[in-house]
């Protein structure tokens, strides 16, 4: 399956979200990325705010807070981009995390309870393949494909999600990570959210070619308290629109260590991810987390359940 979530209408209506979300999922051939908005590259052109929180948070991995900055969108009150808080090394936990520690520490995922993590990649075989890019790209493709992490697209922390009803069970919780919360806290703090209590998270993992359909998140008793999304891996295309599929969404390029956060308003707009995107990949690195990240995108997406 290379969606997530189902399209809640019927795929033959026409509505303005599903018409970009369509375009910029084909595959036939490349879209145009001409309308994205790029808040790294064209910095200059969006209006941004600098943030501060009080206190070192280099032990979350994230660098000095009196330099991160929050772009935002006239169209879409409450949302907030902040473009790569994380430290290098940062980055390199929080990825790490995700796909060593989270499919395992008793959460569910889509492939099940897992005892251990599903993450064995020879180093072998990694070091052993070509030199020449393209191929090495393919052939380490090739391995990671034969891998069981290959095969994991959701993990979730704390309260189990029923992915059929799009309610949380209220039973068989597993323990929500304390730094998961440290994390979204300083990010939900940084935005003048100050009481944040992080209860829930789902982790996707996207590799190229798959998507996750338009769609709100509302599934939370308190649909007031923000949002908060990290992004780990390769770039993306992610789309935000308004309260209904009617709203045309902005397309936004998210690249690893990105931050998205839903407040207010934007906390119930349609959203989704059309495209995982592979053109600028290194692959010089035989370390297995890096070609991993060469061919996925992860997205740790964080709420609170209760008020
Ligand atoms: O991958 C993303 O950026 C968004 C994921 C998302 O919308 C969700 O998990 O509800
Ligand atoms: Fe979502």
């Amino acid at each position: 399956m290379d969606s997530f979530y189902l399209n809640e209408d019927s795929e033959n209506e026409y509505d303005e979200f599903t018409a970009l979300f369509k375009y910029y999922k084909q595959k036939v051939s490349k879209p145009n990325f001409n309308e994205v908005i790029d808040f790294k590259r064209n910095a200059d052109r969006f209006a941004k705010t600098l943030l501060s929180v009080p206190g070192d948070k280099r032990n979350l991995g994230l660098k000095d807070v009196s330099t991160w900055e929050s772009y935002q969108l006239d169209n879409c009150p409450g949302f907030h981009f902040i473009p790569d808080p994380f430290t290098a090394e940062g980055k390199n936990k929080w990825s790490r995390q995700c796909v060593e520690d989270y499919p395992c520490d008793q959460n569910e995922t889509n492939i099940g309870f897992l005892s251990e993590t599903p993450w064995k990649i020879s180093n072998e075989i990694l070091q052993s393949t070509p030199k020449n890019h393209l191929s090495r790209y393919s052939k380490q493709l090739k391995v990671l494909k034969t891998t069981p992490v290959w095969k994991l697209r959701w993990a979730t922390l704390g309260l189990r999600y029923n992915w059929n009803t799009k309610e949380y069970f209220q039973s068989g919780c597993s323990t929500f990570p304390a730094e998961v919360n440290d994390l979204s806290c300083v990010i939900a703090s940084a935005i003048g959210w100050k009481n944040y209590k992080a209860e829930v998270a789902i982790v996707n993992y996207y590799h190229v070619g798959t998507n996750i359909c338009p769609h709100t998140d509302h599934s939370e008793k308190d649909l007031s308290c923000p949002l908060v999304s990290v992004s780990f891996g390769l770039p993306a295309i992610f789309l935000l629109g308004g309260q209904t599929k009617d709203t045309k969404p902005s397309a936004i390029m998210v690249r690893s260590g990105d931050v998205i956060v839903m407040s207010g308003p934007s906390r119930l707009a349609y959203h989704a991810v059309p495209r995982i995107i592979d053109d600028d990949v290194d692959c010089g690195s035989a370390d297995p987390l890096d070609v991993y990240l060469n061919h996925t995108r992860i997205n740790l997406n964080v709420r609170q359940f209760q008020t």
